[in-house]
């Protein structure tokens, strides 16, 4: 029976949509979540506003990059939905009001019965102690939303989020059913020598790389995530070279390896790492280790190519029907993959295909729904092995596993994911290694707000007068607003470099094609020393202003090293979105024809370019890095560029996968909850040797550090039984 009206304000479902409006209006609630909502009303005849009010949030949800509502979590915190509720904006108030004003009298049983009896839902709730074993099947209903979870946890999803999911799952529990069966002495025989620091090598001796490598062979899903230059790279090259060797030593033909990453920019990174890996490996006293080189694949391809894209579709080549021809895929980067991406990645792989994520568990996950990599390696630095995988990994490793890492009760994902410990890159006791691990470790979680902000000062501090370079300088600069001269210092000296070699390097215009391609490859290498990273799209403190401050900053002054007015049709006022030499220019969107890849970036510069009468004209044209590994170049006309954007400022969810020499990140002069500890962390761990803060706010950088971002999703709750703390969930 259904509960009395009373129990949700005595409302109609058009007395909900009416308050859903004004909801729009003040922009908590996208149209199109809305519109949702009044397509289950007309389609599926549902006129329960409690059910109908559930639909437009789970749409919500998936805008901010949850997979799913998590209903009891927003009845217990519904302010956490309304944290985008600005309170400048009309009727922002009413807002704040209502969403706790509807859900208050709704009890949680109450409302999983209305969602249950939906017509619009397909309820597949389950007993908490079934959740792991549960095989949920699609079956006929093909009902737009699933209610799924457990009744202490339900959740709601769209049906594509659902069964995304679902895939994901398959995916991984079946290729965790059994560990590999591998020969231990052949396992022991080819990781001694492949971890043996060469003579002469700085090579360390790193337990948790070897065990991660002996983990990652035992099994079919495996996950090695760790932070910035911890061996990621290091340990899969090695990873690598241990199964093709036992795959020749069973007289079996070379595995067919691929490796990729979300984005291109990422693949490129690996591309250039890979290479000097493969050929560094010490396989001298491996038997056959020159044709396990030979076999261990250096091109690295975007997620999107390995399974081919078919234009104008979200489709793919390759899919269950038609399935990868590989034996073993390698993505780096995970941590960018949504959920989406990575059920169209299982989908493409047979059952029997090993599958290797690489990435850092603690960066920010990508825009689209879902946060696989997080939601996978929740337990990872706790590892959870069970006595049996200790035991073995002992064996062949020869590392004796800390007791802390060891439980009975370890589930099977666990024994599938190493944590890399130790970074290469920095050293821990200060610099950007230390100031990574400040903001990320939960260090700060102990204590108060003040004391928080007084450590990382003191930190900074601290590192002003330590000149070591092995400790990657950093450097926090409290600004006034975004017209202060010491932003104006630090944009103007980190692009001052590019632009003058643009400037005094031009060749003259009889210049032949390599030595203009030789001068554009100087100019894009100057560039990537300096990069301003930001947290939002717009206003002053945003790309779009940023971009218009820089242009003015850099084109004014004693020494004016833009001109963006030399074109008379553009105005200064949209200096940021017109063509200038000097622009440096960031894709947007993958273009297969021009062979762009969202995320990289080329830099717009003036060539020679001869008429048919014999007279040279100078023409702007798109300088790209090949991108090849040649070194080479590609020139692109301007007016075939259709998604790009000025990036002298980039967000950081745009810089993930990149790394420039200096990274400086600015942090706006309010709160704002794209502002978490995630986001920081990722502008930190973008910086190679300097980092520099730019901030004006002690309460906004405080709330950056105490707010974290959580993604709801029904992945960590199956597969390792353990939800994220809701209480902090933006
Ligand atoms: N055990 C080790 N001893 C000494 N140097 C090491 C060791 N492991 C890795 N390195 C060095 O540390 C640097 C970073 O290693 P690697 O590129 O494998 O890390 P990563 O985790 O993949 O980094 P990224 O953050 O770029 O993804 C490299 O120069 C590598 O040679």
């Amino acid at each position: 029976m259904r509960p009395r009206d009373e129990e949700f304000g005595g409302m109609t479902a058009g007395d909900l949509f009416f308050r859903l409006e004004t909801w729009v209006e003040t922009g908590v609630l996208r149209a199109l979540d809305l519109a949702l909502a009044r397509f289950v009303h007309m389609q599926c005849g549902e006129t329960d506003p409690a059910v109908l009010l559930a639909v437009a949030l789970t749409s919500e949800r998936n805008a901010h990059g949850h997979v799913c509502l998590d209903l009891e979590g927003t009845q217990r915190n519904p302010d956490a939905l309304l944290a985008r509720l600005r309170n400048d904006v009309d009727k922002a108030e009413e807002v704040r009001r209502d969403l706790p004003g509807l859900l208050a009298p709704l009890r949680i049983t109450d409302w999983i019965a209305r969602l249950s009896r939906s017509p619009a839902i397909d309820s597949k709730l389950v007993p908490d102690t079934a959740i792991e074993a549960t095989e949920v099947t699609e079956g006929e209903d093909q009902s737009p939303l699933v209610l799924h979870g457990t009744p202490e946890r339900p959740l709601l999803y769209l049906r594509r989020y659902w069964r995304d999911e679902q895939r994901i799952r398959a995916g991984i529990d079946r290729r965790l059913e059994d560990a590999i069966e591998l020969p231990e002495e052949d396992v022991k025989g080819l990781l001694d020598p492949l971890f043996a620091p060469a003579p002469g090598s700085d090579a360390q001796v790193d337990a948790w790389q070897r065990v991660a490598c002996a983990l990652a062979a035992r099994n079919a899903f495996a996950v090695i995530t760790g932070g910035p230059g911890t061996g990621k790279t290091t340990t899969v090259v090695r990873l690598l070279a241990l199964l093709q060797g036992l795959s020749m030593g069973r007289g079996e033909p070379p595995l067919r390896i691929r490796l990729a990453a979300p984005t291109g920019k990422a693949a490129a990174r690996l591309n250039a790492s890979i290479a000097g890996q493969v050929a560094d490996l010490p396989l001298d006293a491996i038997a056959e280790g020159e044709r396990i080189r030979a076999e261990i694949p250096t091109q690295v391809t975007t997620l999107h190519r390995l399974l081919g894209p078919i234009p104008d579709s979200r489709h793919f080549r390759h899919h269950a029907g038609n399935p990868l021809p590989a034996d073993l895929v390698v993505v780096d980067e995970a941590s960018m993959i949504d959920v989406e991406m990575m059920a169209r990645l299982l989908d493409a792989l047979r059952p029997e295909v090993r599958l290797i994520l690489l990435g850092d568990k603690d960066q920010l996950a990508s825009v689209e729904a879902g946060a696989v990599l997080g939601d996978l390696c929740q337990r990872a630095r706790e590892a959870h092995y069970r006595p049996q995988t200790a035991d073995w990994l002992q064996r062949v490793t020869g590392q004796p596993i800390p007791s802390i890492h060891l439980d009975p009760e370890g589930r099977p994902l666990d024994q599938a994911i190493a944590m890399l410990r130790r970074s290469y890159r920095f050293k821990p006791e200060g610099g950007i290694g230390a100031l990574a691990e400040l903001v990320n470790a939960g260090m700060l979680d102990q204590r108060p707000v003040t004391d928080r902000l007084a450590a990382l000062k003191s930190l900074f501090e601290r590192q002003q007068s330590d000149l070591d370079a092995q400790l990657g300088r950093i450097a926090a600069i409290r600004l006034r607003d975004t017209q202060d001269t010491s932003f104006d210092d630090l944009v103007r000296d980190g692009y001052a470099g590019y632009l003058r070699l643009m400037r005094d390097g031009r060749p003259d215009d009889q210049a032949d094609r390599q030595t203009l391609d030789d001068w554009a490859s100087a100019v894009l290498n100057e560039h990537a020393g300096f990069q301003l990273l930001t947290a939002l799209r717009q206003g002053p403190w945003g790309v779009e202003g940023l971009n218009r401050r820089i242009i003015d900053v850099l084109s004014t002054g004693d020494e004016p090293l833009l001109q963006p007015r030399a074109n008379p049709a553009q105005t200064f006022a949209n200096a940021s979105e017109g063509w200038f030499a000097g622009r440096p220019l960031l894709v947007t969107r993958n273009d297969y024809g021009l062979r762009l890849m969202n995320g990289d970036i080329g830099i717009a510069l003036e060539v020679p370019v001869r008429q048919t009468d014999g007279a040279v004209r100078r023409v702007l044209r798109v300088a790209f890095p090949s991108g090849d590994g040649t070194g080479g170049i590609r020139w692109i006309l301007p007016s075939r560029l259709m998604a790009v954007e000025t990036v002298f400022a980039m967000t950081v969810h745009k810089a993930q996968g990149s790394e420039f020499i200096h990274t400086a990140l600015i942090l706006p002069d309010t709160p704002n909850p794209v502002l978490t500890r995630e986001l920081v962390y990722t502008g930190i761990t973008r910086a190679r040797k300097t980092f520099t803060l730019l901030y004006s706010q002690d309460h906004v950088l405080a709330d950056a550090l105490n707010r974290r971002v959580e993604r709801v999703s029904g992945l960590a709750l199956a597969l390792t039984g353990a939800p994220r703390d809701a209480a902090d969930r933006q």
